[in-house]
């Protein structure tokens, strides 16, 4: 059944991320053709794990393996969780100095001995594709012209592709993360929405999630938001990745209780299939950008939007 948010009628339906996520990969890999063609330039994406932990590796193996698919080049860095920080520094310098590498991602969490915010602001900021970097954080609160942090980018591609104008939404973020939250609300901010951050600590979320028109959720904790938290029609961004142990095997679930909301919902994003591929088409979105940058090249802005229209057609 179609549902008002605002004056926009949604239709409680999937948003498929991950067809999404393809499309996107699609048009960036044009472009990254454009760039070899034209200029001579593959644009270079350099990954560095500290450690083994599983989880980590299946990311950063997914996030080489889809840069080539689109065209670049990637380098992967594995070290051992014993590293030292100087010589995590080390290899950060060496990459900020390598003209190939025109993307850096250093893959978080990183051990206890290491601290994480060294780490981040040692990253050049025109390479630094997650958008951590100060000097990045700062330039997207201001104006949004910053590199963006992947995960909050792809929820706001996902919205203005649902949604069109996100003007005079209001926009509830559940988690104030460094990494999610606090980025999402500027984002949001930035395109004109009313924005609530709601967290741990808020009294009565439940009722503060019923105002909003707009639900990013990210919290990691499973099936947390249940359907008495959601104005019908809202639009529902659900950005956590909870694995649960269930008869032998590992299933993925969001932070949403899905089932319950769904029927309720004017859109919402599925886990898996939502948020998280679209995380790693916008660090792919990101890397071109950069390259793009270091090359005092114009770049061309809409084009994820224009990936997703119907005949969707590149040009240079
Ligand atoms: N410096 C840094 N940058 C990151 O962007 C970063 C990070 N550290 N540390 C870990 C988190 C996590 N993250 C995900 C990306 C894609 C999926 C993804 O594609 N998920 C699939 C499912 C994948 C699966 O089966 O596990 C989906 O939701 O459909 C998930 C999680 C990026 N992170």
């Amino acid at each position: 059944m179609p549902h008002l948010v605002g004056d926009k009628r949604v239709d409680g339906k999937l948003i498929d991320g991950k067809a999404m996520a393809a499309k996107l990969r699609e048009a960036i890999g044009e472009q990254v053709a454009h760039l070899h063609t034209h200029h001579q330039v593959t644009p270079g994406l350099a990954v560095v794990l500290v450690g083994e932990d599983p989880a980590s590796q299946v990311y950063v193996r997914n996030k080489a393996r889809q840069a080539g698919e689109v065209g670049m080049q990637s380098f992967e860095h594995r070290l051992d969780a014993s590293v030292s920080e100087q010589a995590l520094l080390a290899l950060i310098d060496q990459l900020n100095q390598d003209p190939a590498v025109n993307g850096i991602l250093v893959q978080l969490p990183l051990p206890d001995h290491i601290a994480e915010t060294r780490i981040i602001q040692a990253i050049a900021p025109a390479k630094d594709v997650d958008g951590f970097h100060p000097i990045n954080v700062g330039q997207v609160a201001i104006d949004g012209q910053g590199m963006t942090p992947c995960t909050p980018l792809g929820c706001k591609l996902l919205l203005e592709h649902q949604l069109g104008d996100l003007s005079g939404q209001h926009a509830v973020v559940l988690g104030r993360s460094n990494i999610v939250g606090k980025p999402m609300a500027n984002l949001l901010l930035q395109a004109n929405c009313t924005v609530t951050v709601a967290h741990s600590r808020t009294h009565d979320l439940p009722a503060i999630c019923r105002q909003a028109d707009i639900l990013v959720v990210a919290v990691g904790r499973p099936g947390m938001v249940k359907r008495d938290w959601i104005k019908p029609g809202a639009v529902l961004i659900d950005v956590g990745i909870n694995r649960i142990e269930e008869d032998d095997r590992t299933r993925l679930t969001g932070d949403i209780d899905f089932q319950s909301v769904q029927d309720l919902a004017g859109a919402i994003t599925p886990v898996p299939g939502g948020v998280g591929p679209m995380t790693i088409a916008c660090l792919l979105l990101n890397t071109l950008q950069a390259s793009y940058q270091q090359l005092n090249l114009p770049f061309p802005d809409d084009l994820a939007e224009r990936a997703w229209q119907p005949q969707a057609a590149t040009t240079p």
